[in-house]
């Protein structure tokens, strides 16, 4: 690590890792953000490749999605091996599929791969050992670095301000024609999962967090036959009445849970979770004192109309509330039926126009 990175603190911890920022080594050296993620079950080497591969396909290639600089693989206490690009940690490829992680992975062990001491190793296998990293502990993820946090924090410590939010939503669905484009559905969009650059021009916003994401075959627009999946993930407050519901899902529950973030975006809606002291930002529907998520309203009423803009129940400061375009649009995107939503490519061109209806 320390040949190619400074690792200077640690911004914050998830579920499963640490975050630091660092800094490329070098004189102009690009500050980065470096995610260790401790392989200790098979269960999250899983998430773990899947968040390598998408972000691998991703690469650099667009403003608004997190770009991968680097992944490394710990082989030792300090020992980091770079990963080529294409190539993935053969061990930690068993243990996914396998269910099983290898005896000595939980711990940093000094032991090489094999009791054989090196000399006696056959050629061809000493070759192999040598390009794949074996025993993998951990693996650093060396990204591009914001500075201005999580979706959360961004809006919300600051007043309210139209033109931002409508560029916030912008650069979204921009991200999302992309990846849908690409055949990566992400399963869980809210607004921790978006990270914020600051820039003279304004908020740069970077979708991340691909653990839960699935690489589908590209999806073609025009056809509605989407690849779908059954696991039930993402988090309360944007997943989609047929995530909720535990039927067959496609990439529209993405647009679903977008549109819970736009429509939580522009008119600054918020609510605090249980246990938590810091509001998020997510709509809701209101039962009597209770919020109910709105997937899970919809689930169980796929009747049920949502009023946009909100009414009442709200404290200042407040934005305008979005324009007639706007909420028709956020209604399409909340749509009870997946196939009434908008498609990802659909939204970026619809979202362009209704926001230039004043
Ligand atoms: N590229 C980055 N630049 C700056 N901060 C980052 C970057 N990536 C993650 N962080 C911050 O590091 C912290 C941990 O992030 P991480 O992605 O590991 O977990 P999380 O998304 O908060 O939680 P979970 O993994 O449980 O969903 C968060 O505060 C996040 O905002």
């Amino acid at each position: 690590m320390e040949e190619l990175y400074i690792l200077q603190r640690e911004v914050g911890r998830g579920s499963y890792g640490v975050v630091f920022e660092g800094r490329e080594k070098g004189a102009h050296g690009e500050r980065v953000a470096i995610k260790r993620l401790p392989c200790s079950s098979p269960e999250c080497i899983q998430l773990y490749l899947q968040e390598l591969w998408v972000m691998r396909t991703t690469a650099q290639s667009h403003p608004n999605v997190i770009a991968l600089h680097s992944c490394l693989a710990q082989t030792g206490p300090n020992t980091l091996q770079l990963l080529k690009p294409g190539r993935l940690p053969l061990d930690l490829v068993e243990s996914a599929l396998k269910g099983t992680v290898p005896a000595g992975q939980k711990h940093n062990t000094k032991s090489t791969n094999s009791n054989l001491p090196r000399s006696r190793k056959r050629p061809a296998e000493q070759s192999v050992a040598e390009a794949i990293p074996r025993r993998c502990s951990a693996l650093w993820l060396v990204m591009e670095y914001c500075e201005g946090g999580d979706l959360n924090n961004y809006i919300l410590s600051q007043p309210p301000d139209t033109e931002r939010n409508h560029s916030v939503i912008e650069q979204l669905s921009s991200a999302m024609a992309f990846l849908h484009g690409l055949g990566i559905v992400h399963r869980d969009l809210k607004p921790d999962n978006v990270l914020v650059q600051l820039s003279k021009m304004g908020p740069v916003i970077k979708v991340a967090d691909f653990g839960l994401s699935k690489m589908t075959e590209r999806l073609i627009e025009g056809d509605n036959t989407r690849p779908a999946f059954s696991s039930t993930c993402g988090s309360d407050f944007y997943m989609a009445p047929e995530v909720w519901a535990g039927r067959n899902y496609t990439s529209q529950a993405d647009i679903f849970s977008l549109g819970v973030l736009f429509w939580a975006v522009l008119e600054r809606i918020t609510f605090l979770e249980d246990g938590c002291t810091h509001e998020q930002l997510g709509a809701y529907f209101v039962r009597g004192r209770w919020l109910t998520p709105l997937g899970e309203a919809l689930s169980q009423n796929p009747a049920l109309q949502l009023v946009i803009p909100m009414k009442g129940r709200r404290a200042p400061p407040l934005p305008p509330p979005p324009n007639a375009a706007v909420c028709t649009l956020l209604l399409h995107m909340l749509a009870s039926d997946p196939d009434a939503r908008p498609s990802a490519h659909q939204l970026e061109g619809s979202l362009r126009h209704a926001l230039r209806q004043g």
